[in-house]
């Protein structure tokens, strides 16, 4: 296992920067997609402090008894809001069910919004007042982190600044907020925290844990082991937009490892960018091209791509 460091870039080159760091970011932050498929980002705009208070509510929320967090597990919803428990979620190809439990919040649209019915409705923990502003409050940086984000990786591949955000427009996307109990809880030997997996989505936003224990594949198999500052971001590319691009930028297999039975519960919050149901995900022409000129992937919506992938996780 390797220990250096992931590529790292300021998100206030991008932001507020002049034209030379803005060229300079997009050209940083898309070959560090292109070649790792992860990067770590300072500046992200994620006010501290709300992190703090989230990582409380989760703590304070998977602390409550059993009984009382499957009253937030809907079968009906398949995990895509509220609480999943442990067992239940399971890297593609593998039986044995990840060490982890979690809870999903997606957008919130007005009642009269067309999309209001298209996706199921948020549920809250009536036991932890602060768990929905703070979620949700949370869930309104990480979007205005992603949009700027996506805009840079737009331009790295040679399309308008605004498609991949607009593709996301109204999109599910999913802030996960995950819970790694402490091994000596759980006893399914072989498990792991997460298995070795690639994300389904288009971009994955991960805010700094509470623990380490992350790994990236690197191309010649080792894992490298992530280790963010403070105040640091992650984000790496999913399998939609490694589909999109024609291969171009990687989606890369990642695991959460546990190494005992003296590992600390750990808390980590990724947040799932998805693009709207209805876009397709065919391979961008400027990427074919960059990518040796052969189509790679089929012609697929999000919705069928995504309702595959869930089913083959044991969420759908
Ligand atoms: O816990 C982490 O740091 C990563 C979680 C992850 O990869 C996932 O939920 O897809
Ligand atoms: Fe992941």
């Amino acid at each position: 296992m390797s220990q250096s460091p992931l590529p790292l870039v300021d998100l206030g080159h991008f932001t507020s920067g002049n034209p030379v760091q803005i060229a300079g970011f997009v050209g940083h932050f898309g070959r560090a997609l292109e070649n790792i498929g992860f990067v770590a980002i300072e500046n992200p705009g994620i006010d501290p402090q709300l992190l703090q208070q989230v990582y409380g509510v989760a703590q304070e929320f998977f602390a409550l008894p059993t009984a009382t967090k499957q009253q937030y597990q809907d079968p009906e919803l398949q995990g895509q809001r509220g609480f999943t428990g442990l067992g239940q979620e399971h890297a593609k190809n593998r039986s044995i069910p990840d060490l982890k439990e979690f809870w999903h919040m997606g957008p919130e649209f007005a009642p009269d919004h067309p999309l209001a019915t298209a996706y199921p409705a948020n549920v809250w923990p009536k036991e932890i007042p602060q768990f929905q502003p703070l979620l949700t409050q949370l869930h309104q940086q990480l979007e205005i982190c992603s949009h700027a984000l996506l805009q840079a990786c737009s331009l790295y591949i040679g399309t308008s600044r605004h498609l991949l955000c607009h593709m996301t427009e109204d999109g599910n996307t999913v802030l996960r907020v995950l819970h790694y109990p402490q091994m000596a809880e759980v006893t399914h030997p072989g498990a792991l925290r997460a298995a070795p997996h690639e994300d389904i989505n288009l971009i994955t936003l991960l805010c700094d844990a509470t623990q380490p224990g992350l790994e990236v594949q690197q191309r010649d198999g080792s894992w490298l082991a992530v280790q963010l500052e403070p105040g640091q971001l992650l984000c790496n590319v999913g399998d939609m937009l490694q589909w999109f691009t024609n291969g171009l930028l990687r989606s890369t297999t990642h695991q959460v490892v546990n190494t005992g039975m003296e590992d600390s519960p750990r808390f980590a919050l990724p947040y799932f960018v998805h693009p709207r149901p209805g876009m397709d995900l065919a391979p961008l022409a400027s990427c074919v091209a960059k990518t040796g000129g052969q189509v790679r992937f089929p012609p697929i919506t999000a919705r069928s791509y995504l309702k595959e992938r869930l089913n083959q996780i044991g969420l759908g």
